[in-house]
């Protein structure tokens, strides 16, 4: 049988390491696996390649994507969506796995719907897939962050300064509520939750009164700028404030084990279904098991936030 994948919507850590998998298990079970370049758009303009087990070494300790992606408008328009279908058909693609996050797997049940058997494994550094509980990409994100704030948080002790550190995540805070646990931020500024400036001034008072030298604030770029929560924080403090942005070094780098190992598991999953005919699916984690969900679960439920990580990293930076 021949398959085709393609990663779709931002990069994220992990990737590679699941397009290695899928083509290595789907050959060893003498499958075909066409790798589709720079997401829907190579299905649409017909970019793919056959891939082999060689072509896929060395990439499972690197980030980004080996096939490319993009972020394609045009596949929200139907006619495009069509010629896509039509070339999956020529090509006899007997399915598809789409690595992406939510709005990849949004497109993936359009060509599910047309009669194409697709799955989706969750790729995104943003945590905020609906129906499973994790994403590839996100620890490696989480990792990268924290080691940015361990970095900050030695000049910021030295200098006895407030720093805000604007993240990644647009609609959602789960990757800022994750990184302020792990890096130990006095709060958390989520797309969510309108914040309290004023109860996190307080807060911030009151541990410089205690002698603390540095404080962290983590803000998801979708919730406000860093540079605004600055002025904020400088106007009711009185403290010096700093400003980091971190963009797209969160995204980047080496998947770290857990990616590649989720990666792995969600591949392994992928093409059990592929082969079992199941029509649409997407892998997700459930309860510490990967388990196969119904892939509109995308359009029909809205990810949680943590709130419980976010209310303990707020009691444990003290
Ligand atoms: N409703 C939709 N119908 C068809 N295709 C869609 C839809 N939404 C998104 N897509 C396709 O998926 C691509 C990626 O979507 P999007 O930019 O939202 O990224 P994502 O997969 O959610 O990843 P990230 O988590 O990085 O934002 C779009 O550029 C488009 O090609
Ligand atoms: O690299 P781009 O296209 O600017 O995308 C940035 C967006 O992608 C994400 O990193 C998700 O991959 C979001 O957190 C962020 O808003």
């Amino acid at each position: 049988m021949r398959w085709g994948i393609l990663t779709s919507g931002g990069d994220a850590p992990g990737m590679n390491a699941a397009i290695r998998a899928f083509v290595r298990l789907a050959i060893g079970e003498g499958d075909e696996v066409l790798g589709i370049e720079r997401g829907f758009e190579g299905m649409a303009e017909g970019l793919a390649r056959l891939l082999t087990v060689s072509s896929v070494a060395d990439i499972l300790m690197r980030g980004g994507t080996m096939l490319r992606t993009s972020r394609y408008r045009a596949f929200e328009d139907p006619s495009t969506r069509e010629r896509a279908f039509e070339w999956a058909r020529q090509q006899q693609l007997a399915g598809l796995v789409v690595l992406g996050g939510n709005g990849s797997l949004a497109g993936a049940v359009h060509i599910a719907e047309r009669g194409l058997p697709v799955v989706g494994i969750p790729s995104s550094i943003d945590g905020d897939v609906p129906g499973t509980d994790y994403t590839l990409g996100f620890d490696t994100a989480v990792n990268n962050i924290t080691a940015s704030m361990d970095k900050i948080r030695d000049t910021a002790s030295a200098h006895e300064r407030i720093f805000v550190v604007e993240v990644m995540g647009n609609r959602s805070g789960q990757l800022a509520v994750a990184a302020g646990l792990a890096g130990g931020a006095e709060a958390v500024i989520v797309p969510e939750i309108a914040p309290d400036y004023h109860a996190i001034a307080r807060r911030l008072d009151e541990t410089y009164a205690r002698g603390k030298r540095h404080s962290f604030l983590v803000v998801a770029e979708g919730a406000a700028r860093a540079a605004d929560v600055a002025e904020e924080m400088r106007s009711l403090t009185g403290h010096e404030v700093k400003t980091v942005v971190l963009g797209h070094t969160q995204r980047g780098g080496p998947p770290s084990a857990h990616d590649r190992i989720m990666a792995a598991l969600f591949a392994e999953e992928a093409l059990r279904c592929l082969r079992d005919g199941n029509p649409s699916a997407m892998m997700a984690l459930s309860k510490s098991q990967v388990v196969a969900v119904p892939l509109d679960v995308v359009s029909r439920q809205q990810a949680g936030l943590n709130v419980g990580w976010m209310a303990l990293a707020e009691r444990l930076a003290r």
